[in-house]
């Protein structure tokens, strides 16, 4: 399978002349490289993939894919692939009938498609399915069907609009692998749109995070998280302390909080709240007059301190990061 790079440039869309849904996005994709946009409800996550994937076309800007325009190319000459939330599957159709449908559309000859369409479903662990109705099937099968669907006219680029949002949260982490595990098997570029921070960082070579319709930023799972450049990503990506004390806010993830004796703390406080998370605890702190969030790690069977033990709180200066807004 070829794969292709996709740039968007200085992209612009608003609906009914209001709603500025996409604002001047700028972004270039590699070929090969699974990127997440990722944001809040409305950000304009949607409108970017439908805008590469032609069901949208921009008010203003460029769409190029492999080095070429097509901003003005109609979708079914996109040769892209999609998977939505909802697995959109025909359901008095087979497994094997709904695969192939993007096949005959094409008009690919019987024997082909015969083969084209065994080799989807071993890819997705389908083999022997063939027969069956999606409402014989479950969720994440389902969901499988609809990339084996995707997959089979070898798309330069397989965009998925939250695809695992439908499933619950222990089949949703095996199929992340799985998606995960075949986006890099197929070296197909993905494009997967998410509001799910953790599954944006579990699964992208990088992420664009998003917010009113603009990127704040793109980097690795690691940079994003380990250095984000505005209280919005900062805030987002997981749980954060923001310390407006200086000229410019700075942010200091709760694991790099310590609890300590309060005679070797920068701070003493009072527990607030507990929440055990199996092998960590999240603590909310009270200390100088605020709230902080902490979190430790733990191998024992319950969290170490409970609401109101005095505790003592430290960091390192270098584990604080400064932001730009
Ligand atoms: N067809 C449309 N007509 C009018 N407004 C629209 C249309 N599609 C999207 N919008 C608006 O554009 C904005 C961005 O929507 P979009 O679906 O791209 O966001 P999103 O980040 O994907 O959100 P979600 O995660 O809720 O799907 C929203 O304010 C939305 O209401």
């Amino acid at each position: 399978m070829t794969s292709a790079s996709i740039k968007l440039e200085s992209v612009t869309k608003s609906f009914d002349g209001k709603v500025v849904a996409v604002d001047g996005v700028t972004l270039e994709i590699k070929a090969g490289e699974f990127f997440s946009l990722l944001g809040p409800s409305g950000c304009g996550k949607t409108t970017s993939l439908r805008m590469i994937a032609g069901f949208e076309s921009p008010d203003s800007g460029r769409v190029h894919v492999g080095g070429q325009d097509i901003t003005d190319v109609p979708v079914h000459h996109r040769d892209m692939g999609m998977v939505f939330q909802s697995y959109a599957l025909f359901p008095h159709r087979t497994v094997a009938e709904n695969v192939a449908f993007g096949l005959r559309m094409r008009g690919v000859s019987r024997s082909e498609i015969d083969r084209r369409v065994a080799a989807a479903l071993a890819q997705v662990a389908l083999t022997g399915f063939e027969h069956r109705r999606p409402a014989q099937l479950s969720g994440g099968q389902q969901q499988r069907v609809a990339l084996a669907r995707a997959i089979v006219i070898e798309p330069r680029v397989l965009l998925c609009d939250e695809p695992l949002g439908a499933l619950d949260r222990k089949l949703r982490q095996q199929m992340q692998f799985e998606l995960k595990e075949l986006q890099q098997r197929l070296g197909v570029t993905l494009v997967f749109v998410t509001h799910d921070q953790e599954e944006a960082l579990a699964m992208s070579d990088r992420i664009a995070v998003m917010n009113r319709g603009k990127v704040e930023q793109v980097g690795s799972p690691t940079e994003i998280y380990e250095r984000p450049r505005t209280r919005f990503v900062a805030d987002f990506i997981g749980e954060i302390n923001l310390l407006d004390d200086g000229s410019k806010p700075r942010a200091l993830r709760p694991e790099k909080i310590r609890l300590v004796p309060t005679a070797q703390a920068r701070l003493a406080g009072t527990v607030e709240t507990a929440n055990f998370l199996g092998g960590a605890t999240l603590y909310r702190v009270s200390a100088g007059g605020r709230t902080y969030l902490a979190r430790e790690t733990h191998s024992g069977e319950r969290s170490p301190r409970a609401a109101g033990d005095a505790v003592g709180l430290a960091w390192n200066d270098t584990d604080i990061v400064t932001l730009e807004s």
